[in-house]
């Protein structure tokens, strides 16, 4: 059902599950616990800006192309817009707008002075070269030149992208401003004012909400058996850390497949073979193959989906058999199957909760930049820490002091936070 916001040259979502809807229906259930007046609710659904440029490509066959790229920023009340660009063949305009919204309340609930905002390219990055990327990502963001800037959009990596894009398209930003501007995107290099500790901060944060979560049902990290739907920049820094504080990572998987080994894996080793397969980790002789669906029905004690969204549907919902879900990607469970593990006592952790460690770190490597100091990696990676745990503690507070599930708290705080700016603001300027 197309609700609210319509965007007549969007392509459906392919699953025919619309994660904008999806998006909008959670914030109706927080505006109906928040008892929001009407009109506010309109004002949080409806992005603040939506921008779709064309994109010609010369290929390295000198065949021209012209990609659509998107730029969606939700809400700017708390901050400048922030939020990653994906370059993903599933790429969607509507997709885009549920990523922004989902950045506005993520950004609300740990507290930093951000709204949301999102960017993708539907294109499946495996299929162009490293010079045709680098094109790419310098042509989409000089025609955003105007849209963005350390005070008004800040973009950073998300699935397909990493420090090499932030990289290029900082440079072309500087360029057409005619001096270095660092602030304008986060997860660059450390040579270009990058902060140690956000290449590994998405699945550190991770790692923290999986820690915290077992503290609060009486357990530890040790030997607790977690399978991972994703072995990126999230999924395998989450393996690593998780695996590094004593879990047993049963099972991870990429878009081509995974693998299984009952008593563990060696995470490193895992790298390794996937840094030497052309990032394929199927194959790997120390573990038995299994597919992603197998994957997320497989008997652990947590899963962490790190991948796509839309994983868990009502579809295998009834399978899955861990008893603590964290959302590492946005959007992996979708809301009927959400509902369903609510009712059968499983434990959802959202995704604006536990994986806002990426943008934490970004928030923090702005600010370096901003004050033209640098820290070392421990004091990134205490501050983020203290920042995750808080809100980790607040959500089940709200939690436990609703009777509604953390996903609902999770909203609860982050909608009511800018609700109560756009209010203290006079309801926007
Ligand atoms: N990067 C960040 O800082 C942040 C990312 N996120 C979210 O985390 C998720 C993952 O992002 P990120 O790790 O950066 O992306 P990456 O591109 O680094 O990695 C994505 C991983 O998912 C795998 N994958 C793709 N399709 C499937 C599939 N159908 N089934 C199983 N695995 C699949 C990829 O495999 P393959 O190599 O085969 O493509 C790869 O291992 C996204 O939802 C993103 O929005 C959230 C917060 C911050
Ligand atoms: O680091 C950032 O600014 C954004 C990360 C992101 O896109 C996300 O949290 O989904």
């Amino acid at each position: 059902m197309d609700k609210k916001f319509t965007i007549t040259s969007d392509i459906p979502s392919p699953a025919h599950i619309c994660p904008f809807d999806q998006a909008c229906s959670y914030l109706d259930a927080a505006g109906k616990e928040l008892k929001l007046n009407q009109g506010l609710l309109e004002i949080l659904s409806n992005p603040r800006k939506v921008v779709t440029v064309s994109i010609p490509v010369k290929r390295d066959n000198g065949e021209i192309q012209v990609l659509a790229g998107h730029r969606v920023q939700h809400c700017n009340v708390l901050g400048p817009f922030k939020g990653g660009i994906r370059f993903h063949p599933a790429v969607t305009l509507r997709e885009v707008s549920a990523l922004a919204m989902l950045m506005t309340w993520k950004c609300a609930l740990l507290g930093i002075p951000y709204g949301g905002g999102k960017g993708g390219i539907a294109i499946n990055p495996k299929n162009y070269s490293a010079t045709e990327l680098e094109r790419i990502s310098r042509r989409y963001i000089s025609e955003l030149i105007k849209d963005i800037g350390p005070s008004v959009d800040i973009p950073a990596p998300d699935m397909g992208t990493s420090a090499r894009e932030m990289a290029w398209m900082m440079d072309t930003y500087s360029v057409n401003m005619g001096h270095a501007v660092p602030g304008v995107v986060t997860g660059k290099p450390l040579s270009i004012g990058g902060s140690l500790g956000r290449e590994m901060a998405t699945g550190r944060g991770v790692m923290i909400i999986v820690r915290e979560a077992l503290k609060n049902k009486g357990k530890s990290l040790e030997g607790i058996r977690i399978a991972i739907q994703g072995f990126g920049n999230v999924g395998g820094a989450a393996a690593e850390l998780l695996h590094q504080a004593g879990a047993k990572i049963i099972a991870v998987s990429t878009g081509s497949g995974g693998v299984l080994a009952e008593n563990g894996l060696d995470i490193q080793d895992l790298k390794a073979y996937q840094k030497e397969n052309n990032r394929k980790i199927l194959g790997y002789p120390q573990a038995k193959p299994i597919s992603n669906a197998e994957l997320l029905t497989l008997p652990c004690d947590v899963l962490i989906p790190a991948a796509l969204e839309n994983q868990i549907t009502d579809e295998n919902v009834n399978q899955i058999q861990a008893n603590l879900i964290v959302e590492a990607a946005n959007g992996p469970v979708t809301l009927e199957a959400n509902l369903s593990l609510e009712a059968r006592g499983v434990t959802v952790l959202p995704d604006i909760l536990s994986n806002a460690g990426g943008v934490v770190v970004s928030y923090l490597e702005w600010v370096q930049g901003l004050s033209y100091l640098f820290w070392d990696e421990q004091k990134v990676n205490d501050e983020m820490e203290s920042l995750m745990v808080k809100a980790y503690l607040k959500v089940i507070q709200e939690s436990q002091n609703r009777k509604i599930s953390p996903r609902l708290a999770a909203y609860v705080l982050g909608v009511g936070r800018v609700a109560q700016a756009l209010n203290d603001r006079g309801l926007y300027p």
